[in-house]
């Protein structure tokens, strides 16, 4: 199947981090992941557009936020990924995050009345703002970018953005380096559809995300939990976001060690799909590590005894020979 000429969304505009994220990517990852060393990179106003964009096939894949280590999960991109048709993650690409503050040539901070910025980044600089531009009104916008944009347009008098989007819209820097946490981290994700062709192969060192519903029933989330835990696979995430039409249920979004390929990870979708009302695969896809942090957040923990691939394919060709009576 020829896949070159693909065309990759991400949340723009130009400037963002998502379209940072999408550039630490090298040729041979989009290629192993895409089948395209270099596709063309397309900024749509919005991770849902960027989605959907993706649905339509009006894009071959889409470069958007997931979750940051300070604010959480990204709503809109959770909401997006349990959408219909479904889509799959591809990659996971870890961003160390560090805001400047721009503005037009030659405004000071004594005269910045409004600031504006995405919601992570506001939840990322929100005490460096109230110490530093006092009274400043603080407006959200749908990307760090787009508020640079409102910057040069003379919409609002500062934006809290990546460094490099002065260059796209002609700004200077008021301060950089600006957060009120050290060492965060965004995650971003590659999503795709799944169009027949093959996941990404297993590495050994994977991730699986997911998403469930269960019917509201005392111990119905533990029921899930467990079916994860006693496979031995090690679950790095868990966060809920509301059903929407119908009230009080929720989707728990999990996210764990191991490749659905692998026997553990494996059973435990399985036992997932008898157990809950809905469960959708996100993907399966190598595990981003940051670049020489000894980011000790992105290994996996010891699975314990018997709970490794060997153990489990050991296990099935025993339980196989039983069934054809060749073992005992
Ligand atoms: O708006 C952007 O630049 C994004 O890519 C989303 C985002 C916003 C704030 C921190 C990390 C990612």
């Amino acid at each position: 199947m020829d896949v070159t000429g693909q065309r990759v969304a991400f949340l723009g505009p130009h400037g963002t981090f998502c379209e940072q994220a999408l550039h630490t990517l090298g040729p041979g990852v989009l290629d192993d992941a895409l089948g395209d060393p270099e596709p063309e990179l397309r900024p749509l106003p919005s991770t849902t557009a960027a989605l959907d964009a993706v649905r339509a096939g009006d894009a071959d894949a889409a470069c958007v936020p997931v979750e940051n280590s300070v604010e959480g999960g990204v709503p809109a991109t959770m909401d997006g990924l349990v959408e219909t048709p479904p889509l799959v993650i591809v990659r996971e690409i870890l961003l160390p995050v560090r805001f400047a503050v721009l503005v037009r040539p030659g405004t000071t901070g004594e005269t910045v009345t409004s600031v504006a910025s995405h919601p992570h980044g506001e939840a990322q600089t929100r005490r460096w703002i109230a110490e530093h531009l006092p009274g400043a009104e603080v407006r959200l916008t749908s990307s760090t970018a787009a508020a640079a944009a409102q910057v040069a347009a003379g919409e609002v008098d500062a934006a809290v953005c990546a460094p490099v989007a002065a260059t796209h819209h002609g700004l200077e820097a008021l301060a950089s380096d600006v957060h009120d946490t050290g060492d965060a981290v965004t995650r971003f994700v590659l999503v795709r559809r799944p169009d027949g062709r093959p996941l990404p192969a297993p590495t050994g060192a994977d991730r699986t995300s997911l998403a469930a519903t269960t019917v509201n029933r005392p111990g119905a989330l533990l029921a899930v939990l467990t079916e994860i835990a006693v496979r031995g696979v090690d679950l790095t995430r868990i966060e809920s976001r509301p059903l929407r039409d119908r009230r009080g249920e929720y989707w728990f979004f999990l996210d764990g060690t191991g490749h659905v390929a692998e026997p553990a990870m494996g059973e435990a979708l399985a036992a997932l799909r008898r157990r809950c009302t809905d469960v959708r695969f996100l993907g399966s896809y190598p595990r981003a590590h940051l670049a020489g942090s000894g980011d000790d957040a992105t290994r996996a923990a010891d699975p314990g005894p018997g709970q490794t691939v060997k153990d489990y394919t050991e296990a099935g060709a025993w339980l196989a020979a039983l069934r054809d009576g060749t073992g005992a």
